[in-house]
Order: C-alpha cells, then sequence, then structure tokens
C-alpha cells in the first residue's frame, strides 16, 4: 500500500495527498505533519518505514469539505485520491486514483465557494521583449479572458483580475514574482503555483483555445494575434483540467480584454471608494453591498463583476440605463424581483455538471427554475430592445427540463451512492430491482401462478431455500408434465425442484437487489449527466440571461428605493453633478441618527477643471470627493446615481490619494506610500481621467509637505488637466486659483457657535464657492474631548503663527516655475522611452509599436 501512495505522491509533490482508507482520508509522512500543524487534528504513526514510524494524520471522509474549506483558505492545494478498483476483487491494495486536486483558484464545490466572488485562476506568461500574456478563467464560468501588457502595465493588471491563484512558468523572473505576491484579493495574496516552462507554449494554447471553442479561427474574438496570451491560456487550461481531472467542456466563450477599454480604478481607488470593502476589510457597509439586493448568487457576482469593471465606451452602460428605465415602470422590477426568488444558482449548477460532479438536489433545483416559464413571458411585455434580447435567451432549454424531470425523484437523497435519486419509469430494470427489493414475495406468488397455468401442475410451488436458491417444485408424479425450459436443480424423494431461465434471472437479482439498484441508480445518473452534456452551452447562457436580469432587476430597486435619476452621456469633457450624495453616507446617516444627506453640486470642464477644497476636518470634504467619484463610476456602469442630475463626458480612469494607512506590510512609510501613489497618478492621469486628491503632503514637514502640495496641483493643473477634486488644509493653496485659470476654491461651510455663546462648532456639510474664511482645527479638537489648558495654549500659538506665516508669505510666491534650466536638466518621458530603445533589437512591428508609444507619450507631454 506504501508503495502505491508513493507512487501517487510523486505526481503531487507540493500539494497535500488526501489517501482515502476506508472512511478516512489519511496523510502520510510531510503532508500529515503540515496538515496536523494547520488543521489541528492529531498526528499518530502507522507501521514503519526504514525502520521509522511512518507519520500519519487523517481526516473522516464525511467531513471532508469542512477540512478542505480550511485548508483552501490557507493557500494549500488538495489533491483528492478515492479508492476506484473494486474491493472484492482486488488481489493487494486496491487500486487508487487521484480524481481531482482541489486548489484556490480552480474551487468548484458549493460549499468551498463563496455565494458572491468567484474563485479566478490565472496565468501569466512573462513573454518576449517586454509583453506579457495573461489568460485567466473561472472554473464555475464558461469563459476564457485574455489579454496582453507592457511588463509595467502587469502590475494593473494582476490587481484588477483579483485572483485567487496565480500560475508563473518554473523560470519566472523574481520580479514578476514578486509582483504577483504582492497583490491582495480580498486581503488576501494569491497563492502562486510555477508550471514547467514547456506548458506555456503559443502553439499549443492556441491549439487547445480552438478545441475548446470548437472552431478553426480565434478571428472572431480579435484573439488571432495575441502569441504571448496564447502562451498563458496552454499552462491556464491544462492546469484547470489537470485539477478537475477530465476535460472542461463547458469553457466556451472568449473575450479579449484590451487596455483602454475599460475606466481605469487602480487597487487604491477601489479601496479608498470602500466599492466591495471598507478600509477595514469587512464586506459592508461598501457600495456593493449598498447595491447588492440581487435575488441569485450569480446576479450578485455579475454586479460585481460590472461594478469593478466600467467600460469607457457607453454603449453597455447606455443599454443598462435603458432596460432599468424599462423596469422602473409599471412595478416590472418588483414583479420580475418576485418571480426570481428562489432561482437556483443556475451558472454554478451548470459548470458542475460539465465537470460532472454536480449533486442529485443541485439538478433538481435547476429543474425547478427550469420550469418556471413566467419570467420571458413577463420580460416580453416589455417593448425595451435590451429586456427584449435578454427575454429570448431566457426560455429555457426545454429538452434539459424534460430530461431531468423523467430522471429525477422531486426531493432526492443528497449523494448518490445512497440510493432513492432516480426517478419511477425512467428505468424498466431500476423499477424491477426496486420492485424486488421491496416486493419480492409478490413477484413470488406472480411467478407461481403463471406456471401453473402455463404447466397445468396445479400443485407448483416457488419456493427459496438458503442452499439452493430459488426453485420450482413439482411432485414427482407431476414432473413429465413440466416445459422444456425447466431445468433440474435437486431430485427429492417425493418431488423435483427445478429451476427456469426467468427464476435464475430473478434470483440473481434478488440475492444482491439492493447492492444492484444502487449500483443501476449510479449507473443512470451517470448517464443522465452525459444527456445532460449538450445542453450545457444553453444552461450556460440561460443562466447569463437570468444574472444579467437580476442585476438591472436590483440596480432598478435600488434607483426606485433610494430615489436615484438617471444620468446622460455627453461627448464634451465634464463631469456636471445636481445634487450629488454619497450613497453609502447617506445610507448610514438613515440608519444612524436619521440626519439628512446634504447634497452638493460638482462643475468641472475643461475651464473649471481643478477643485481646491478647503474646510474644517469633520466638515465633509473627503465624503464629498468621494461622492463624485462614485457618481462618476455607478454612471459608467449603467446604473442611475445619487444626484438630481448628471452629465457626464468621457472619462478614463478615476484616481484616488486618500488616507495616511501605513503599509507596515510592505516596510513602506506613510510617506512614502502617499508620494508612490501621487507619482502613480501624475504618470498615469490624462485629462480624462477624475483625480482625487486628499490632503496631500501632510505626511511631511509643513514646509515640504506645502511645497509638494503646490507643486502637484500645479502639475495636475498645467501639464495632466485631469478633471481634480484637491482637498487641503493649506490655506496657502487657496491663493493658487489666482495664477491658474482653469483652478477654483471651494469649501465645506461650518459655523462657530462658541463665539456666540454657543458651545461648538457645526458643520453644514454644504460646499460653497470660494476659500474657507478660516480654520476650525481647534474647535474640532475642543469637541473631541481635548483638555481645555492645551486648546486655549493652542489658540495663542495659532495667532502668533499666523501673523508669522503673513509676514513669510510676502515673501514666497509658491507657483512660480522653477526656473527654465532646472526644468530642462530633467530628461523628458519621451526622451527617457527612447533612450530605453534599441533599433537593433526591435522587430518592424515592435518599431512600428513603439512609435506609436512615443506619440502618445508626447501628446501626452
Ligand atoms: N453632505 C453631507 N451631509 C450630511 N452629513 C455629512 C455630509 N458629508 C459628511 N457628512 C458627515 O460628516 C462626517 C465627516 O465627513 P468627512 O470624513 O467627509 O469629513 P472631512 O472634511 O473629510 O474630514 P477630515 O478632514 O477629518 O478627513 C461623515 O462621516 C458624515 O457623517
Amino acid at each position: 500500500m506504501m508503495a502505491q501512495y508513493h507512487g501517487l505522491k510523486a505526481d503531487f509533490p507540493d500539494t497535500l495527498l488526501f489517501y482515502r482508507m476506508g472512511d478516512f482520508y489519511e496523510m502520510f509522512y510531510a503532508d500529515a505533519e503540515r496538515a496536523a500543524a494547520l488543521l489541528d487534528i492529531t498526528l499518530t504513526t502507522r507501521g514503519q518505514s526504514a525502520g521509522q514510524p511512518i507519520p500519519m494524520a487523517g481526516v473522516p471522509f464525511h467531513s471532508v469539505d469542512g477540512y478542505l474549506a480550511r485548508l483552501i483558505k490557507l493557500g494549500e492545494s488538495v489533491a483528492i485520491c478515492e479508492q476506484v478498483g473494486d474491493v472484492a476483487t482486488s488481489k493487494g491494495p486496491v487500486e487508487r486514483k487521484v480524481v481531482r486536486v482541489v486548489t484556490p483558484g480552480t474551487l468548484t464545490d458549493a460549499e468551498l465557494l463563496s455565494d458572491k466572488s468567484e474563485s479566478l485562476l490565472l496565468a501569466v506568461f512573462p513573454g518576449t521583449r517586454q509583453r506579457c500574456g495573461l489568460a485567466w478563467l473561472a472554473v464555475t464560468q464558461g469563459q476564457v479572458h485574455l489579454t496582453e501588457c507592457t511588463a509595467d502595465e502587469l502590475p494593473g493588471w494582476l490587481d484588477r483580475i483579483g485572483a485567487s491563484e496565480i500560475l508563473l512558468p518554473a523560470d519566472a523572473p523574481d520580479t514578476l514574482l514578486r509582483s504577483a505576491q504582492a497583490v491582495r484579493s480580498a486581503g488576501r495574496a494569491p497563492s502562486v503555483t510555477h508550471r514547467p516552462e514547456w506548458q506555456f507554449d503559443a502553439a499549443l494554447g492556441r491549439r487547445k483555445l480552438l478545441d475548446q471553442l470548437q472552431t478553426a479561427s480565434l478571428a472572431a474574438w480579435h484573439a488571432e494575434e495575441l502569441p504571448q496570451a496564447h502562451a498563458a491560456a496552454a499552462a491556464l487550461l491544462a492546469y484547470a483540467e489537470h485539477t478537475q481531472g477530465r476535460a472542461l467542456p463547458h469553457l466556451q466563450g472568449l473575450l479579449v480584454e484590451r487596455a483602454g477599454e475599460l475606466i481605469d480604478l487602480p487597487a487604491t481607488t477601489r479601496r479608498n471608494l470602500e466599492l466591495t470593502q471598507t478600509l477595514r476589510g469587512e464586506d459592508a457597509p461598501t457600495v456593493f453591498s449598498l447595491l447588492d439586493t440581487c435575488r441569485t448568487g450569480m446576479g450578485s457576482r455579475l454586479l460585481k463583476s460590472w461594478l469593478l469593471s466600467p467600460p469607457r465606451d457607453r454603449t453597455v452602460a447606455q443599454q443598462r440605463l435603458g432596460a432599468i428605465g424599462a423596469l422602473r415602470e409599471h412595478g416590472l422590477a418588483e414583479r420580475v424581483r418576485t418571480l426570481l426568488k428562489g432561482t437556483s444558482d443556475v451558472e454554478r449548477i451548470s459548470a458542475r455538471l460539465a465537470l460532472g460532479q454536480v449533486r442529485p438536489r443541485e439538478l433538481v433545483a435547476l429543474r425547478q427554475t427550469l420550469q418556471k416559464q413566467e419570467l420571458p413571458a413577463l420580460i416580453q411585455q416589455s417593448l425595451e430592445p435590451y429586456l427584449a434580447q435578454i427575454s429570448e435567451a431566457l426560455a429555457p432549454p426545454t429538452e434539459a427540463a424534460a430530461l431531468l424531470q423523467a430522471a429525477l425523484l422531486d426531493e432526492p437523497a443528497a449523494l448518490v451512492r445512497d440510493g432513492g435519486v432516480i426517478a419511477p419509469g425512467l428505468d424498466a430494470e431500476l423499477d424491477e430491482l426496486r420492485g424486488i427489493a421491496d416486493n419480492c414475495d409478490a413477484f413470488l406468488v406472480a411467478l407461481e401462478a403463471r406456471e401453473r397455468e402455463r404447466t397445468g401442475i396445479a400443485n407448483l410451488r416457488v419456493q427459496f431455500n438458503k442452499v439452493h436458491g430459488f426453485y420450482i417444485e413439482v411432485t414427482q408424479g407431476q414432473a413429465a408434465k413440466v416445459p422444456d425450459d425447466y431445468r433440474r436443480r435437486q431430485t427429492l424423494k417425493n418431488a423435483e425442484r427445478f429451476i427456469t431461465p426467468e427464476l435464475k434471472a430473478f434470483e440473481d437479482k434478488a440475492l444482491s437487489a439492493q447492492e444492484r439498484a444502487l449500483a443501476r441508480e449510479k449507473w443512470l445518473y451517470e448517464q443522465l449527466l452525459v444527456q445532460l452534456q449538450p445542453h450545457v452551452p444553453a444552461l450556460t447562457r440561460f443562466a447569463r440571461a437570468l444574472a444579467t436580469l437580476d442585476a438591472l432587476a436590483a440596480l432598478a430597486e435600488r434607483s426606485l428605493t433610494l430615489n436615484w435619476q438617471a444620468p446622460d452621456f455627453v461627448r464634451e469633457p465634464c463631469i456636471d453633478i445636481r445634487g450629488g450624495r454619497h450613497p453609502v453616507v447617506e445610507a448610514r446617516l438613515q440608519e444612524t441618527t436619521g440626519a439628512p444627506f446634504i447634497a452638493n453640486d460638482t462643475a468641472l470642464g475643461p475651464k473649471a477643471r481643478l477643485q481646491i477644497i478647503t474646510g474644517p476636518n469633520m466638515g465633509g470634504k473627503s465624503t464629498y470627493m468621494r461622492q463624485v467619484a462614485l457618481i462618476v463610476l455607478l454612471a459608467s456602469i449603467g446604473s442611475y446615481v445619487p444626484a438630481a442630475r448628471c452629465r457626464l463626458g468621457p472619462i478614463d480612469a478615476i484616481h484616488t490619494r486618500i488616507g495616511a494607512a501605513d503599509d507596515l506590510a510592505n516596510a513602506q512609510s506613510t510617506f512614502m506610500l502617499e508620494m508612490t501613489e501621487a507619482a502613480q497618478i501624475l504618470h498615469g492621469a490624462t485629462a480624462q481621467s477624475l483625480v482625487l486628491m486628499d490632503e496631500i503632503g501632510r505626511g511631511t514637514s509643513t514646509f515640504d509637505g506645502l511645497a509638494l502640495a503646490s507643486g502637484i496641483a500645479a502639475h495636475l493643473h498645467d501639464r495632466t488637466q485631469a478633471f481634480t477634486l484637491f482637498a487641503t488644509h493649506y490655506f496657502e493653496l487657496t491663493e493658487f486659483p489666482k495664477t491658474h485659470h482653469g483652478a477654483f476654491n471651494m469649501h465645506v461651510s461650518a459655523a462657530d457657535t462658541s463665539e456666540r455663546g454657543g458651545q461648538d462648532i457645526v458643520f453644514l456639510h454644504e460646499l460653497q464657492p470660494g476659500p474657507a474664511s478660516r480654520s476650525y482645527g481647534i474647535q474640532v479638537a475642543r469637541l473631541a474631548g481635548v483638555p481645555t489648558a492645551v486648546v486655549n495654549h493652542a489658540r495663542h500659538a495659532l495667532a502668533r503663527l499666523e501673523a508669522g506665516a503673513q509676514e513669510a508669505q510676502r515673501q514666497v510666491d509658491l507657483f512660480t516655475p522653477p526656473p527654465a534650466e532646472a526644468a530642462a536638466a530633467e530628461p523628458s518621458a519621451v526622451e527617457w522611452a527612447l533612450a530605453g530603445i534599441d533599433p537593433d533589437a526591435l522587430s518592424p512591428r515592435d518599431a512600428l509599436e513603439a512609435l506609436y508609444r512615443l506619440k502618445k507619450l508626447a501628446d501626452a507631454g
């Protein structure tokens, strides 16, 4: 047995091997020690090897899911090895096989997956000449995604994809490994798995994709010219198949994603806007938790993917807005949502069906969903084109429904091996086997009656004994009358005992009827899965339509409940918002104090593109800036927005530099992090980007900070020309608009009632034109309970400082650009890029690409 174990383990050196022994999965040697530590299970020993006891640890097979879930969370992978041979006929240890490998990026088990998020597997091929290929998928979805990018762009892509597991070639450079390990998806680093280099082969990948899509060319997907991505796809598909122990017939979609198609949402933006996680790492309250009133898991997952990947092109958003508009009418959204209640997760069930892992109860849930006919009929009533399109895809695959109806009991057992899954009437043999087991006597009585009639022997008897089994007994006097097909089994003094082919067959069946009924059910179930396979693509389409409708209906419901309005998209550059609100803060206020949220306007355009926002702490600056970004994002995914009106021009990115959380894990100081993020924004933002800068520079001394903040504001205004919201505590910056025509001052209002005999400062949260008249830091400190003596001290110090500062400011002009020579001393972006090009090493295609790149840089500069 240990020899068999070692043979199997050799194929999975880095994976925990769960070796099935009776009712347990056992682990040995280092696996046992690791699992015992991770799972807190007992480490024992078994037998000896080279004079040493063999460490062993095990988990019971019936509770394996819980242990798997814990191991996967810890980033481990597990190879499940089952007994596949027949215990009764095996000589030596029963044949065993690894039937599948459970890894963080290839989960399919309903118990291990979250309803609301995908578990993604990503393969990265470092490629040649600085061009990387990426291919990714969720095994529970039907689509492979491809892209190619430069090495510089890679971290951005890794962040956006947020894979649970990343495949790299064994010889991947260290920089790539570090980039992969730096990604955080839901607060966790992905597990990195190395695969042999030869698996990253472009020709192989292309062929695999063609096979998967059953097509002769990838041109229809615009995926022919992506050799690096093909190489990644080769490793991706091979690994996915390897883990599932089979082909993945349901992967029939391909999507090429190109940089420039999506609005850029860097990881910092996703975090700062608290899109799917709060800054503390919780799931709620977030924008997604507020939006997600979907009725199904697949709807929630789709909505989340919409939120995180807003397209730049407005076609999709317009389409969704049209559908939401129609769903808002005549209570259609609510009717749809009522019908969607109780809908099963068709997407995941279809994937598990394709992988042969689906359980009987999932199929019954699928059947119930397929039998609901009201939804397409209801949607059909709407004349809205996108809903009409969805309604067509919502016609359930009736043949699959019929197969399921005929095959399965209404309340089947949880597992096929327990029996009680297949419906009566599907299979005569199973019905008979069950009949025998349930009703052996009745069969024998009926047989006896038939044989008496056939032979004319009135006292013929059908009987059973343990030694001889079933027999037909005829008295000696009547023995001559027996038909030819009677075979003598035993002769007694005054009776003959016979067996007939029919009775022999019955005997075989009866003796093992129950066992055989179980085996037959298992076989029939497998047959059912085979028969259902051709319907998987239709089921996947059906699932997609349901999920889309669910997500749209949720957005429609939200827009009605939260009083949101449809945005307008325009060609001219602008962000024009009337009565904008921060949806999450508004909802929180309503839940807690019941205080109203104060709506604010935003008017940004080419001539007024940089707001300098001042005002007291707690005044609402961060809330205001985030709300603008959220309204832009929500509009871009095709949702209604929390505003009375919103006109929005083209947007290519939302950049944010907010807050000052130390990134201790990466050993970066607050200030270093602040500047790294600022640098990324200054390099990445364009005139179509929205940039949020919250108190940049406060991580260092006043002069340093102020000088940097003014330099950054000037760059964003003069060079980048992005739409910028620039919140600051440096009053000096309120002078900025005087010399920069595209900048203007705004402030959040507050009233200090202390001077009028009141106790507190009152925040009005209203954004008003012009700079704040004064700083309220000291009032806020008093509000927070800082001792009066300290507050008084601070007041005096402030008065002295202000007097000094006025004097100093007269002498320094912060916003004068540096002398021309100093600026020229630094090479421009184009010069930098040129220095990095070696003309002799370029192919004609690369040269052309480089030329385009340089041109773009020059234009941006
Ligand atoms: N428009 C608004 N209407 C009602 N309440 C608001 C509004 N804006 C902000 N608030 C309330 O004020 C609180 C503080 O807002 P916010 O964090 O935006 O202030 P801030 O000016 O950025 O403060 P700091 O400079 O200290 O970060 C919010 O948590 C919210 O409860």
